[in-house]
């Protein structure tokens, strides 16, 4: 795996990578120029979400959102497993928030806050512009199920599994599985039948039914061919990259027509910016790689 960080070009750069170093139980690296590598780091627990992470996971992406310097993003897992779902002993210690309130009003909103917080903590990978490329290796399981759906891009190992396994443990999914499998997997009848179950699913009908695009035997393989699609992605215009992001999960549940005035709207000015003309003028002449400033 690569852990180093290559070039570095400012000040800023550094104070964005300290900053960005200090989420709990996510690692941070830059493998190559505007590449960001985050992975899931809590190991001994096969990457359970904490409730630290949850708070990580919103912190970070918003923060990638706004970092001129990172231009796509790999998120894996370390260890065993690439997620176990949330850490149920966080479930348990909000039980003890729960028991501080008598009023069932009042316990209700401890409960709404929660949810919130592990909704909007996925929700903010999708808001992040920056491309996200999910690699999944063994486990996959609630609410990392729930996280890779809100990724645009996932490969996975031919180990890995996926299982919607909140119905096991008595709850509906609330945290996106619910709302973003079914748009990412075509059959209802599939995704109904993976969310009332709770059964696994093995990679090679995640890759059947679209889950992700591609199996891989190892996940050194794996990386690899993230890494090489993610360097791929930060060489091309940031911003044609992030105005095609946008445009995607614009149009996502709306009409052609909405969709289309949508980007209209974007490009009247995105197609008057240098970028426009660099990646033009490099694409017509077959000269030199195209370089974009920092967005
Ligand atoms: C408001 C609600 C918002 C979100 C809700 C989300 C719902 C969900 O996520 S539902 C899914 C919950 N997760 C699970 O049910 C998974 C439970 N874990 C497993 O099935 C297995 O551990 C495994 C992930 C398949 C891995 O198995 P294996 O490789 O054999 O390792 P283990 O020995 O079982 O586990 C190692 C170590 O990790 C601890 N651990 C695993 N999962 C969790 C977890 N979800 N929460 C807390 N801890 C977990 C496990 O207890 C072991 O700990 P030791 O201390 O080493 O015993």
């Amino acid at each position: 795996m690569l852990h180093i960080i290559t070039r570095v070009s400012s000040r800023n750069f550094f104070g964005n990578l300290r900053k960005m170093s200090s989420f709990a139980n996510l690692k941070v690296e830059i493998p190559s120029p505007y590449v960001f590598h985050i992975e899931l780091d809590n190991p001994k627990k096969s990457n359970a979400i904490s409730r630290e992470m949850w708070t990580s996971f919103g912190e970070c992406f918003a923060s990638l959102h706004s970092n001129p310097e990172c231009r796509t993003i790999v998120l894996s897992g370390s260890g065993k497993n690439f997620c176990a779902g949330i850490d149920l002993m966080s479930l348990m210690s909000l039980g003890t928030e729960l028991s501080e309130h008598e009023d069932l009003a009042r316990r209700g909103r401890v409960m709404e806050r929660n949810i919130r917080l592990y909704q909007d903590a996925f929700t903010s990978i999708e808001n992040c512009l920056k491309p996200v490329i999910a690699v999944v290796h063994g486990a996959c399981i609630g609410a990392g199920v729930d996280l890779i759906t809100a990724t645009d891009v996932r490969y996975c190992t031919s180990d890995s599994y996926y299982q919607v396994k909140e119905v096991q443990i008595g709850m509906a999914a609330d945290v996106g599985t619910l709302q973003r499998l079914p748009k990412v997997i075509g059959s209802q009848s599939l995704v109904r039948e993976l969310c009332l179950t709770g059964r696994r699913m093995e990679s090679q009908e995640a890759l059947q039914c679209g889950l992700v695009n591609r199996i891989f035997p190892t996940k050194e393989e794996m990386m690899k061919f993230a890494f090489e699609t993610a360097k791929q992605i930060a060489a091309l215009s940031p911003v044609a990259v992030q105005n095609t992001k946008k445009s995607m999960n614009y149009s996502f549940n709306r009409t052609n027509q909405e969709g289309l005035d949508h980007i209209r709207e974007i490009n009247m000015l995105s197609l008057q910016s240098e970028d426009f003309l660099t990646a033009a003028t490099a694409a017509a002449t077959k000269g030199e790689a195209a370089e974009f400033s920092k967005l």
